[in-house]
């Protein structure tokens, strides 16, 4: 199999005639080979080449540095055997998968099936993101995910906190999976189901069922049929209803409201809800065995503060797409945008960026202006944390009586400044930068000066 693009390798082994003889029989394969080259950007599918004697370490940090490429999948294939724990420590890491070359039947086929997979999965997360749109490598990981689960035929449950796009992603799902004849996706807002009338809802009812059942009428389930049933906001499923929906799920029978005919539906489930199901089945409000039934592939959506690189990609799609917005939007506004906090999620930050597009009028860019001033922050509070003049120059006074020069002073200063900065992004470099308005790098720089420091890279 010939993949298009060149899969570039990086080896941390000292077996040369094994490597030599596995690029061989990938070449063979139609692969092309091309070893990374120091300073040179990785971006694709790679290979790490490695064995017992890598140093682990080392291996990581290439890995760290190599997966922040947006289309990064790594494979670690490893000319030796390699110890459990290590294997566990690269996936963690961010390698797609790791297997030991000489432990397998035909390696080849899985180094290229793995690659033209990979190919796939990132054309279509690029698709994916027009929509769900967020370039952070958290979210990236997510849409994988989304992708791997969308493929599968899994029953999926999506959780996260109420505005992370729940229902968003589960469209994508039900528009990814590739079932042959897939009909519709039927979405089901249980927190809207009428306690008395629920199963109706649901299961549909025949005439005369119960007063103002004037027809029969089809449920969910049957409208489901050869599609998706989308259940939002599953912990609110009410209790009588779930062992009728579990029998539903399982043997794909149900029966409609004053029927004793037992009818027919094949679907597939996605649910969602931002509720700790796991703690409703210990409460005893939500059935254990429909939890293990509607929970096939669990996927968690970050909320919008562990992914905040993608506040401003969000702010200009809703911009762009939703209001029509054409010219540019002043620097200063994503400043604010990106300093605030969104306890509603990726919905909180749409209903402001409403709120700007509709109070801006005219020509020329969108400025702070345009925010509403019930949007503004709190400079009460800023003020109150931010040093006062007094209190800087007493600070100044006392590393100059140290017998600090400028440069020292300035350099001391500095330092401070990104420490806190990266403190209070909880480690997240990309983040701190933007604050402080500078490069990712210096930061890396600086975290290499103080190695007891823990951060995280993305
Ligand atoms: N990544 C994203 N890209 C573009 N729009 C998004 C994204 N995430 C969420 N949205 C938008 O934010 C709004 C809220 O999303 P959605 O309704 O899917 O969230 P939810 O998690 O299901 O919320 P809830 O739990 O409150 O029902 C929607 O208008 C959706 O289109």
């Amino acid at each position: 199999m010939a993949t298009p693009c060149p899969v570039w390798f990086l080896p941390f082994t000292r077996q040369n005639s094994r490597l030599a003889e596995i690029i061989i029989q990938l070449e063979k394969a139609g692969l092309d080979l091309q070893p990374l080259r120091a300073n040179t950007p990785a971006s694709g599918a790679g290979i790490l080449f490695l064995d017992a004697d890598a140093s682990l370490p080392a291996v990581l940090e290439a890995v760290a540095e190599l997966r922040t490429a947006p289309d990064a999948n790594l494979l670690a294939v490893s000319v030796g055997a390699l110890p459990s724990p290590s294997t566990w420590a690269l996936l963690r890491g961010g390698v797609s998968d790791v297997f030991s070359w000489f432990d397998v039947d035909r390696p080849v086929d899985i180094v290229t099936s793995r690659l033209r997979y990979w190919q796939h999965l990132n054309a279509t997360v690029a698709d994916l993101q027009r929509r769900l749109v967020g370039r952070s490598q958290r979210w990236r990981d997510t849409l994988r995910q989304v992708v791997d689960m969308a493929l599968s035929n899994c029953q999926v449950l999506i959780t996260g906190e109420s505005g992370t796009g729940k229902e968003l992603v589960a469209q994508e799902i039900h528009r990814l999976d590739p079932r042959p004849g897939k009909r519709d996706c039927v979405v089901v807002d249980c927190t809207n189901l009428i306690p008395g009338l629920s199963g109706s809802e649901l299961f549909g009812h025949e005439k005369g069922a119960f007063t103002n059942a004037i027809s029969a009428r089809d449920g969910a389930v049957a409208l489901a049929h050869e599609g998706t049933l989308f259940l939002d906001e599953l912990g609110e499923l009410p209790l009588p209803l779930q062992a009728e929906f579990l029998r539903a799920l399982q043997e794909g029978t149900y029966k409609r409201v004053g029927s004793n005919t037992w009818r027919q539906a094949r679907f597939r489930l996605v649910s969602a809800t931002n509720r700790d199901l796991l703690a409703e089945v210990q409460k005893g409000t939500f059935r254990q065995d429909l939890y293990y039934r509607v929970s096939g592939w669990t996927c968690h959506l970050p909320p919008l503060r562990e992914r905040k690189e993608d506040i401003v990609p969000l702010a200009e799609h809703f911009f762009t797409q939703q209001h029509g917005v054409r010219q540019p939007v002043d620097r200063q506004v994503y400043d604010f945008l990106q300093l605030r906090d969104y306890p509603g999620n990726v919905r909180e930050l749409q209903q402001l960026i409403t709120r700007i597009a509709s109070k801006h009028v005219g020509e020329g860019p969108i400025t702070i202006g345009d925010i509403p001033r019930s949007d503004w922050p709190d400079f009460a509070h800023l003020g109150a944390a931010a040093p006062t003049a007094d209190e800087l120059e007493a600070g100044v006074t006392t590393l100059l009586y140290q017998g600090l020069g400028l440069k020292e002073i300035k350099d001391q200063v500095t330092e401070i400044a990104k420490k806190v900065a990266i403190t209070h992004e909880s480690g997240n470099l990309k983040m701190a930068a933007l604050r402080l308005r500078c490069s990712e790098r210096i930061l890396q720089m600086h975290r290499r000066d103080e190695p007891e420091t823990q951060l995280r890279l993305a």
